[in-house]
């Protein structure tokens, strides 16, 4: 089986893709690519195997849509590898439910089912499923599989997944699933090369991206997460609120008349960073800006972090590591160096010179809980999954 495996990564603010050599060495990278700030000032940006730079701008506040994204790099895919022969597309699908806890072959039955889950993932389950939709409809021969961010933590213990509602709503599959699922495998299945005691033991994860959250991991299983039954749970997001009192949203009902469109498109897209600061959802923007504002969405989104990791730290029983992961994760040495100095009482010794080098261990010698940056790559999950559903 020679030719390539596509993989295509449809975030909240960005549509990541990836596109491998199946070689009889196993897979090796042949394009890699996204196009981000989709919705707000969207760049394109590629490398191919032989590691040169492609790149496409467009002007600032045109708004791609992730249908417009996905064309554009369809094309500039097509272009670059006209002769490989393409043997299947691996896709992150956010939500699975209850239903789905390990990647699936896609047919058209499949896909039905996956459209349950929209309601739920409503800043990502449409634009995962659209791209599946036209190339099903293009080349309903083509092997397409869907690998979800809800599956690996389908480990997570009953309790943990409780909600304190009537007990019916839980068997119905009102819970808390847990996203980023993709980023957390890959980032277990990373672990034991850098910190094998912390693999075999009691590990956070952060994922901050345009999407954010975290995983606490003992023994490489996910056995908490900051989010829940959706993806607007827990921290604050570029645009999403994180947890909040249920008791909001009753006081939007009654007091201010707004109904549940109104409710989502305010939890969804105009929360988190973007509605704290009045200034933008991008941390890099806020880190640059003198704005009371950004100031302000920076203070909450790390002292979030800070109760979360004591959170599940006590869901752990203890702290071997943290690793930050994502966007923001991998790239900001200053939202690593606060969380870690406010972490300081569960053992956080943050070595500042091997943070701002970028790691990957920034933690000082002596620290009690090492410190990780280790950057995620949900399109390698997705590719190796995608490889096993098609060897059967
Ligand atoms: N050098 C940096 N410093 C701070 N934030 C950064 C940096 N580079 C990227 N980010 C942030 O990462 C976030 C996007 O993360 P990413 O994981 O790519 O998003 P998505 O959730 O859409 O996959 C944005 O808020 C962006 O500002
Ligand atoms: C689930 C989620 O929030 O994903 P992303 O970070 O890609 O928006
Ligand atoms: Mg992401």
């Amino acid at each position: 089986m020679v030719g390539v495996i596509a993989v295509i990564n449809a975030g909240s603010s960005s549509l990541k893709f990836c596109v491998y050599f199946h070689r009889a060495r196993g897979l090796e990278p042949a394009l890699r690519g996204q196009i981000e700030s989709i919705h707000t000032e969207p760049r394109f940006k590629a490398r191919d195997a032989a590691g040169a730079e492609h790149g496409k701008t467009w002007p600032e506040g045109t708004a791609l849509s992730h249908e417009g994204a996905l064309h554009h790099v369809v094309d500039f895919v097509r272009a670059q590898l006209p002769d490989e022969p393409l043997l299947a597309v691996g896709h992150r699908v956010v939500h699975g439910g209850m239903e789905f806890a390990a990647p699936v072959r896609i047919d058209a039955n499949v896909l039905a089912r996956l459209e349950a889950f929209i309601p739920l993932a409503p800043l990502h389950q449409p634009h995962n499923l659209a791209a599946i939709r036209s190339l099903l409809a293009a080349r309903p021969d083509l092997p397409q599989v869907a690998c979800f961010d809800t599956a690996f933590h389908r480990s997570i213990p009953e309790i943990a997944q409780m909600f304190a509602l009537p007990h019916a709503l839980h068997v119905e599959g009102v819970r808390r699933f847990g996203f980023h699922g993709l980023s957390y495998e890959y980032i277990a299945s990373r672990l034991p090369l850098f910190d094998p005691v912390a693999a075999a033991g009691r590990t956070v994860v952060l994922h901050l991206g345009n999407g954010a959250s975290m995983c606490a991991m003992h023994a490489g299983r996910s056995v908490a997460s900051t989010m829940g039954f959706t993806a607007v749970d827990g921290l604050p997001m570029g645009t999403r609120c994180g947890s909040i009192d249920p008791g909001v949203i009753l006081y939007l009902m009654d007091e201010r008349g707004m109904d549940a469109r109104a409710i989502e498109k305010m939890i969804y897209n105009e929360s988190g960073l973007l509605g704290v600061s009045g200034v933008s959802s991008d941390m890099r923007t806020l880190l640059a800006s003198a704005e009371p504002g950004a100031k302000r969405a920076v203070d909450l989104y790390v002292y979030r972090i800070g109760r979360e990791l004591g959170s599940l730290t006590a869901a752990l029983g203890g702290l071997d590591a943290i690793v930050f992961t994502g966007g923001i994760g991998e790239n900001s040495a200053v939202i690593r160096e606060r969380v870690c100095r406010n972490a300081g009482w569960l053992g956080v010794d943050l070595d500042p010179e091997a943070n701002d080098a970028g790691g990957p261990c920034i933690s000082a010698a002596g620290s009690r809980a090492r410190v990780w940056t280790v950057p995620t790559d949900e399109e390698r999950m997705i590719a190796r999954h995608t490889l096993s559903a098609l060897e059967g």
